[in-house]
């Protein structure tokens, strides 16, 4: 298996708030679906943040790979929380998905052509073609949510991000959303942020529990003494039981899940 990503003896912080990540260790691969789940401030965020080379690691590294040789950096497409949109910005589905595009040397370029083929053929195969003129704050949330994963693989990254895609979105949407990632997973390696264990377990192929230290689950096959440990240093919130393997069903809080605004 080609890794994509490998992060070693990561530690991150910010400047009121070091060690938000200690000393972790992750490796991510080209056909990877890999789940993330952990408590509100576990740092989640954090890591995909430091993946996508938005903050600067305290120690340790985040080395890319391309065909198993290493590389500066790799396309990664990111699909963010979706509450975290401002649906009043005056911008079409059409220029949302195009946004997507990295644009070159020059920030001034005008979309090509070319460019606004992808952009058709990405919106015909998540099956919002016909909403590509709709302005985003005409749109539902499920809807918005494949807008943003168009998005984010509009300009064929190896890897996406998603930050929690299910929140606001209702059950029926969600199934089909996560069909379509798992259709997307054939060619692109996916990352998911879930608070979420029963959708994790359901759709991933790895799982890692980040809670300032990192378990990684190699499969989805998990046991209980696993959880019982992941438990112990990573409290999981278990929201939906529908697809969860009854085998890991064990005593626990029944907690509803709200909205979660970083700073
Ligand atoms: N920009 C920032 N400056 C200072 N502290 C921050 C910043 N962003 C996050 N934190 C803190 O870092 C910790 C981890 O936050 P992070 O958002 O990574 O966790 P998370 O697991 O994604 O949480 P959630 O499940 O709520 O989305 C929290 O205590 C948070 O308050």
């Amino acid at each position: 298996m080609n890794k994509l990503i490998d992060i070693a003896n990561l530690t991150v912080g910010y400047e009121n708030k070091p060690n938000v990540l200690k000393d972790i260790n992750l490796s991510i691969y080209q056909d990877d679906f890999l789940g993330i789940i952990g408590p509100n401030g576990g740092g989640k965020t954090t890591l995909l943040r430091t993946i996508l080379g938005l903050i600067k690691p305290q120690s340790g590294s985040v080395t890319f790979y391309d065909k198993g040789e290493k590389t500066a950096s790799i396309n990664i497409g990111y699909l963010p929380q979706i509450n975290r949109i401002d649906k009043k910005f005056p911008i079409s589905v059409s220029e949302v998905i195009l946004s997507g595009l990295t644009p070159g040397n020059n920030i001034f370029k005008r979309y090509s052509s070319a460019d606004r083929q992808k952009v058709k053929e990405v919106a015909e195969r998540l099956g919002i073609e016909e909403l590509l003129s709709r302005a985003i704050g005409d749109l539902s949330g499920g809807q918005l949510q494949r807008v943003l994963l168009g998005r984010a693989i509009v300009d064929n990254p190896k890897l996406i991000i998603l930050d929690e895609p299910s929140t606001y979105v209702d059950k029926l949407f969600e199934t089909n959303f996560y069909k379509l990632l798992g259709d997307i997973n054939k060619e692109i390696a996916i990352v998911l942020v879930s608070h979420d264990v029963g959708t994790i377990i359901s759709l991933v192929k790895n799982i890692a529990c980040v809670n300032q230290g990192l378990h990684y689950h190699p499969g989805t096959d998990i046991s209980q003494e696993w959880l019982l440990n992941a438990y112990e240093s990573c409290p999981i919130e278990i929201l939906g039981h529908g697809s969860l393997p009854h085998r890991v069903l064990l005593e626990h809080d029944h907690q509803e899940g709200g909205s979660h605004i970083h700073q």
